[in-house]
């Protein structure tokens, strides 16, 4: 499978077209919609949050609630564009050019290189691609990959584990009610003894005109043993996990299972012991390898955690030069985020979900769902035998 993203954060809509879904997968605009409201919640988020009620529509390649196998065309309708007509129009509008024109590059944005790169003196149009507003048709896109999945019991949830210097507990429970119990935490956090500290902090940062970043973690359970392949560099699946967290907006390091903690242990303290039963096979006494061993999954469940930086838009501003006149200024802002990281665990599990979707559809023939659901049986099947 494979899909591209388009659209502008204050543009009329952003869309992707995803191709390669296997037909016949039954198909929920609902479950679409609930990603996207998930997307839309977390304590921190700016007045934009408020305007918008993101909701996808569906323009091909489902029929009758089944998808067909061609390609599926989602949009997700930005309502601030209303606002936003004259100055993001596609034709000439006498003026607009100059009103909302950022010559200023803020710090910590793709403002300054893009426009370098792009012979841009307007940086609006660098930032209204690089925007994160582009994170809300990656979640409709995964979550048509969790549909995909839901079809063979592979499941993905996920946790907020650290907001500025708060670090929760990392709880663990089955991962039915890990998913419902984040739902009803406003930082997504499982830890109720952090979540309120976490609450209080990103008050405070809001007050102070500052931001907070902090640590998001995915877990997928259900996957079958040898997704991914070590053969070559780029079918390794932990690379291709670590390249999609990566690619969210702010995102500045990932790890797998214990990560960067395997640095200090020694060997007997990292690696997971096998184990053989007559009832599951093959298993791992312990998972620190976040189920991934070689490129490939172990069957344990997938355990990925991914850091983003505090938000750079400050309203206690930060130093810059205007390209204009090349003198410092202090930059001034209208809205943004003090802290993002609940909406970005959600984009996590959505990143995360479409990698894990479309291992599956590379490892068995996946024109149809029904040739799909017929080859993992049997592979499944194979593996509790070997
Ligand atoms: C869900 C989400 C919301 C974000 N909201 C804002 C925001 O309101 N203001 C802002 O300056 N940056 C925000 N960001 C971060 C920027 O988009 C990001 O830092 C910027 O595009 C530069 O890219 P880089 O940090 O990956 O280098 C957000 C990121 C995410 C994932
Ligand atoms: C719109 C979303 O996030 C936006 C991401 C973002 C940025 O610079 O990345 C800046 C803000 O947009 P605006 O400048 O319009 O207030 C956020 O609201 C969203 O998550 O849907």
């Amino acid at each position: 499978m494979r899909y591209l993203t388009a659209g502008e954060s204050h543009g009329p809509q952003l869309t992707a077209i995803i191709e390669g879904v296997p037909s016949n997968l039954p198909f929920s605009v609902d479950k679409i919609n609930e990603q996207l409201a998930r997307r839309q919640k977390g304590h921190g988020r700016g007045r934009r949050m408020q305007i918008e009620k993101d909701e996808v529509k569906v323009l091909s390649g489902v029929r009758h609630g089944y998808t067909t196998g061609a390609p599926i065309t989602l949009v997700v309708e930005n309502k601030d564009w209303t606002h936003w007509q004259g100055i993001m129009s596609v034709e000439p509008v006498e003026g607009a050019e100059e009103k909302r024109r950022v010559s200023r590059p803020r710090p910590g944005h793709a403002d300054l290189n893009g426009a370098i790169k792009y012979h841009q003196r307007d940086m609006r149009n660098i930032l209204e691609r690089s925007s994160a507003r582009e994170t809300t048709i990656r979640v409709a896109v995964g979550a048509v990959a969790r549909q995909l999945l839901e079809a063979f019991g592979i499941r993905v949830g996920g946790q907020v584990l650290q907001i500025g210097n708060v670090v929760a507990k990392r709880i663990e429970l089955p991962l039915e009610e890990l998913i419902a119990r984040t739902e009803e935490s406003p930082v997504r956090c499982l830890d109720e003894e952090a979540a309120p500290k976490m609450m209080a902090l990103i008050d405070q940062a809001k007050e102070e005109g500052d931001s907070l970043g902090g640590i998001v973690e995915v877990i997928v359970e259900g996957v079958p043993i040898g997704l991914g392949s070590h053969v070559q560099w780029d079918r390794k699946l932990d690379g291709r996990l670590a390249q999609a967290v990566m690619s969210i907006q702010a995102f500045k390091g990932v790890e797998i299972g214990i990560g960067f903690e395997a640095a200090g242990r020694p060997g007997s303290q990292v690696h997971d012991e096998i184990l053989w039963s007559e009832e599951k096979g093959y298993s791992r006494k312990t998972n620190r390898a976040g189920g991934l061993e070689g490129g490939m999954t172990t069957g344990m469940p997938i355990v990925v955690r991914g850091v983003m930086k505090p938000i750079p838009t400050l309203y206690k501003p930060l130093m810059s030069v205007d390209i204009d006149t090349r003198e410092a200024f202090s930059a001034s802002i209208e809205r943004s985020d003090s802290c993002a990281v609940p909406a970005a665990s959600v984009v996590a599990e959505a990143v995360v979900a479409w990698e894990i979707a479309n291992a599956m559809c590379e490892k068995f023939p996946s024109d149809s769902l029904d040739d799909m659901l017929e080859n993992v049986k049997q592979y499944r099947a194979y593996t509790e035998k070997f």
